[in-house]
């Protein structure tokens, strides 16, 4: 049975004294889900020490939200690499998200030299994919889908893929408060685990943990979760609330011993 998966994603958003207070609380009240689901929490890159201090890795874990696509030191200016994150104890890191995809037009070359540069350290990447509404619209989102996916995944071999976390994040759905339906999520998720049978085989597309995210909240969590193929959620605003991210946690373990 593969294990649910909730990340926090809390974008641009969080100050000194506010991210302490939101860890602390996160901290106590998700300590008894510590086996059940696995939690990840990705704040802003200057805030990853101080957040990364005060987490207890056996309850949450640290994410980061980007990586540079570079992998050595060197004159890359703003930049951080994933041997610095690693370094930071950060072991998740998100790539390809549609927010990177559309602020600084990272196309899937870019992506495939993040996840590598992800992998090469040690740390698992939570590749992100999805679709735009329009691309909905046409009927494409399993061209748009597909596509995404194979180049990223271009040119790693099975045992590195193996090694990844997915997400499908329907970008229309992203911070609108529009969730894809559960049905609409499930019949995505269905694709991805097929298209990864297809290519890499059954036991490995089995084993995939396949993330959804868009406007993900406490009063859609349990729905969505139970679908056969959402295996937890990539969360952006919810993330934010404690009560909030602590029950979506909730739901995700409640899937988990559902089945
Ligand atoms: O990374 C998180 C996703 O982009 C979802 O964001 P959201 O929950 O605010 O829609």
């Amino acid at each position: 049975m593969r294990k649910a998966l909730v990340a926090g994603n809390w974008k641009m958003h969080g100050r000194i004294e506010q991210n302490q207070l939101l860890v602390e609380t996160l901290v106590a009240q998700l300590t008894d889900l510590a086996d059940a689901i696995d939690i990840v929490i990705c704040p802003p890159l200057v805030y990853l020490d101080q957040v990364g201090k005060m987490l207890n890795p056996d309850v949450i874990q640290l994410g980061a939200q980007d990586v540079s696509r570079f992998g050595q030191d060197g004159a890359h200016t703003g930049d951080c690499s994933a041997a610095m994150l690693a370094d930071l104890g950060v072991r998740y890191v998100l790539v390809g998200h549609s927010e990177r995809r559309s602020d600084y037009a990272e196309n899937d070359q870019c992506i495939a030299t993040k996840l590598a540069q992800v992998l090469s350290v040690g740390l698992t990447p939570i590749l992100c994919v999805g679709e735009i509404l329009e691309q909905r619209e046409a009927q494409q989102v399993e061209q748009v889908i597909a596509s995404q996916l194979i180049e990223a995944l271009e040119g790693l071999d099975s045992h590195a893929v193996s090694s990844l976390v997915l997400a499908y994040e329907p970008v229309w759905a992203i911070g609108t408060g529009k969730t894809a339906t559960p049905e609409q999520a499930q019949a995505v998720h269905a694709f991805i685990r097929e298209t990864l049978a297809s290519r890499y085989g059954q036991p490995l597309a089995d084993r995939m943990i396949i993330l959804y995210g868009g406007s993900v909240k406490a009063a859609n969590a349990e729905q969505l979760f139970g679908q056969a193929d959402i295996d937890g959620g990539l969360i952006g605003g919810a993330a934010l609330v404690s009560e909030e991210f602590t029950a979506i946690c909730r739901a995700a373990a409640n899937s988990t011993i559902d089945g």
